[in-house]
C-alpha cells in the first residue's frame, strides 16, 4: 500500500518547555506528526522546505532504505539540502515493523526541534510475538533556551563553547522549566507547576485502565542527552530494539541513547486509586538538568490527583557498570537472522577528541569529518574524483595509542572519512573509546548506521586485543542500528554492506557529529542505475546535469 504525506517544514514560536523560543515544525505541528504505516507499505513524502533561508532534509532514522539510498535524508551524503522554497519527494518502502523515528540531518536542525515518530505496524495478518491492550509514543527530547544557529556558531568558534547541558528534557516535545510537577515530592528546589488548563508544554499524561497491558513506544531523538526511563512501582519488560525484537527481560528502569528506541510492556497492577509518575533522568554526563516528568493516570482517578511517592530516582549518572550491564541483557530474540561466522574486513575507530588548527574537533583515526559540497553519493556514482578527496582515511590506528591518557598530540585533521566497502562482504567495526582532551575524561557515544542494522557482538572495557574476539557473541547477539561505546571502553559491530549506497555511520550526539565525529561507508554504489536528478542539484553533480541539458 502506498502511504501519503505532504509536509510543509517551518519556523514556529514554540513554548516546549513553558519558556518561548523558535523550533522547526512539520504542518503547524511540533514535534513533527506521528506517521504510522505497515511493514511492507510505500511511504510518500512531499516535503516543501519553507525555511526561509536554509536548507533541510529529514532522515528516516532506522528505516534500512533498500534500493532508495537517494532517499535517506542526509545533506552532502545522500542528497543536496532542499533549498528553501523547493520541494523533495521521499519515496520508500518500509520493510520491517518497530519502532523509528525521523529527524532533520544538516547542521544543528534536530536539536530546533525537527523530529517526530515514524510507527510500523506488522504486515496485515500478521502478529507481533507478544500481546498488549494499549500503546503510547514516547518520543523523548532534550532541548536549549539557546537557538540553533547560535549552538551551532558556538561550536565553530575559536575560542571553542560548549553548548553546555540542555535546559528541559522533553516527553512527546513538553517539558517544564520554571517548575516541576513534583516539587514537593522529590525535595527540589523549584515551584510546584500550576497549570490553567491547555498550556502547550502541559505533560501529555498517559490514561491507563487497571489490570490492562500496553506497550510504550520509547524513542530518543536527544541532541545530547542519554536518558534513563522508569515509571514508578512498575516494572518494564523489553520487547523491541530498533526495531528488532528482543528476547524479552524485565527491568525497573532503562537506558535509552540517542539514536536508540525500545518498546517495553507494563500492566498495570498497581493500587488503581493513585497515580504514578513516569521520569526522564540523564545519565551519562554529570546531569545539569532536572528530570522530565509525566503521570501514568489510572482510570478513572483524577489526573489532577499526584502520585504518593516521588518519582523513582535513576542510577547514578556515572555508574557506567550498571550502563554496562543493561546493554548487556540485550540479545536477539530467536529466529532472529544470525551473524555470519567471520568478517572479511575489520576497521577499528579510534574515537578522541582533538584540535584542528586550534578549533575543538572530534576524529575519527585521527580524521575529523568535514562533507563536501556535492553529495557523496552522486560524485562516486558518476566518477566525479574532484568532488572530495580520494585518500581513504586509515582502518586502524597505531596500536601503541593510549587510550587511558589524553593524547601526547592532540592535533589532527580534516579529511573525507570515506571507507569503500567491497560490495557483500561482512564487516567488523570496532570502535574504540579513549581519553578526551582533558585528563580524567572519557564521554558516552551512541554511533548509528544508516542503511542497515548490524549485529551488537560484544562490549569490553580497555583497549581491544585480537583475544577479544574470541568472547564475541555469534550466538544471539541483537541486531540494532545505534549502539554506544562507554568510557575507555570498546564496542563491536558486524554488518553485511549488501545495501548500495553511500552511509552515514556517526556519533549520534548531534554537536559531536557537528564537530566531525563520522565517517561514511560507501558500497556497491556502481550497482545504482539512476539516481533521482532532484537530489543531486548542487555541487559537480548540479553541474553535471547541467552539462547533459538538465537531463
Ligand atoms: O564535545 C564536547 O565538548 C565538551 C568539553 O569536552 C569541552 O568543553 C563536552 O563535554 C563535549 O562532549
Amino acid at each position: 500500500k502506498s502511504r501519503h504525506f505532504r509536509w510543509e517544514v517551518e519556523y514556529m514560536h514554540r513554548s516546549p518547555d513553558g519558556l518561548e523560543g523558535v523550533v522547526i515544525g512539520i504542518n503547524g505541528q511540533f514535534p513533527g506528526p506521528t506517521m504510522r504505516a505497515r511493514a511492507g507499505d510505500t511511504i510518500h513524502v512531499e516535503l516543501t522546505n519553507k525555511l526561509p533561508t536554509e536548507g533541510v532534509v529529514i532522515h528516516w532514522h532506522g528505516i534500512r532504505q533498500l534500493g532508495t539510498p537517494w532517499a535517506d535524508g542526509t545533506a552532502s551524503i545522500s542528497q543536496c539540502a532542499i533549498n528553501p522554497g523547493e520541494k523533495f519527494l521521499y519515496r520508500f518502502k518500509v520493510d520491517k515493523a518497530g519502532t523509528y523515528f525521523y529527524h532533520g540531518h544538516y547542521g544543528m536542525q534536530r536539536s530546533a526541534g525537527l523530529y517526530g515518530s515514524l510507527i510500523v505496524d506488522v504486515r496485515e495478518g500478521d502478529k507481533e510475538p507478544f500481546e498488549y491492550d494499549g500503546e503510547f509514543n514516547v518520543l523523548l527530547s532534550d532541548w536549549w533556551h539557546k537557538g540553533s544557529h547560535e549552538q551551532e556558531l558556538d561550536l565553530s568558534s575559536n575560542p571553542f563553547r560548549w553548548i553546555g547541558e540542555p535546559q528541559t528534557l522533553l516527553i512527546n516535545g513538553r517539558g517544564q522549566y520554571n517548575c516541576s510537577l513534583a516539587a514537593e515530592l522529590s525535595h527540589s528546589q523549584m515551584s510546584q507547576c500550576k497549570f490553567r488548563g491547555n498550556e502547550p508544554y502541559a505533560p501529555r499524561l498517559l490514561r491507563v485502565q487497571p489490570r490492562k497491558t500496553y506497550r510504550l513506544r520509547i524513542a530518543s531523538s536527544t541532541a545530547l542527552a542519554s536518558l534513563n526511563f522508569a515509571i514508578g512501582n512498575h516494572k518494564l519488560r523489553v520487547v523491541e530494539a530498533d526495531g528488532n525484537y528482543v528476547h524479552p527481560f524485565t527491568v525497573d528502569n532503562i537506558d535509552i541513547y540517542s539514536g536508540e528506541s525500545y518498546s517495553v510492556l507494563f500492566t498495570a497492577d498497581q493500587e488503581p486509586s493513585n497515580n504514578y509518575w513516569i521520569s526522564v533522568s540523564v545519565r551519562g554526563r554529570e546531569p545539569k538538568t532536572p528530570p522530565g516528568l509525566t503521570i501514568l493516570n489510572y482510570q478513572p482517578t483524577p489526573a489532577s490527583k499526584l502520585p504518593i511517592s516521588p518519582p523513582p530516582v535513576a542510577p547514578a549518572w556515572n555508574d557506567f557498570k550498571y550502563s554496562l550491564a543493561l546493554s548487556k541483557r540485550v540479545f536477539a530474540l530467536k529466529g532472529t537472522a544470525k551473524p555470519p561466522a567471520r568478517p572479511d574486513r575489520r576497521i577499528l575507530l579510534l574515537n578522541t577528541q582533538n584540535f584542528v588548527d586550534g578549533y575543538t574537533k572530534w576524529a575519527i583515526n585521527n580524521v575529523s569529518l568535514v562533507l563536501p559540497a556535492t553529495p557523496y553519493l552522486g560524485s562516486i556514482r558518476y566518477g566525479l574524483t574532484k568532488a572530495f578527496d580520494q585518500t581513504p582515511p586509515p582502518d586502524d590506528f597505531g596500536r601503541e595509542y593510549e587510550i587511558m591518557k589524553p593524547a601526547g598530540n592532540p592535533n589532527s585533521t580534516y579529511g573525507n572519512g570515506v571507507y569503500t566497502l567491497s560490495f557483500n562482504t561482512t564487516v567488523d567495526v570496532i570502535l574504540q573509546n579513549a581519553n578526551a582532551l582533558k585528563a580524567n575524561v572519557s564521554e558516552i557515544h551512541p554511533w548509528h548506521l544508516h542503511g542497515h542494522d548490524f549485529w551488537v557482538l560484544g562490549y569490553g572495557e580497555g583497549k581491544f586485543t585480537g583475544k577479544d574476539q574470541e568472547k564475541f557473541n555469534l550466538v544471539n547477539p541483537p541486531l540494532k542500528n545505534t549502539a554506544v561505546i562507554f568510557p575507555y571502553g570498546w564496542t563491536a559491530l558486524r554488518f553485511v554492506a549488501d545495501n548500495p549506497g553511500a552511509w552515514a555511520f556517526h556519533c549520534h550526539i548531534e554537536p559531536h557529529l557537528h564537530m566531525g565525529m563520522g565517517v561514511v561507508f560507501a558500497e556497491g554504489i556502481p550497482r545504482i542505475k539512476k539516481i533521482p536528478r532532484e537530489a543531486l542539484g548542487c555541487g559537480l553533480t548540479g553541474k553535471l546535469s547541467l552539462k547533459n541539458g538538465g537531463t
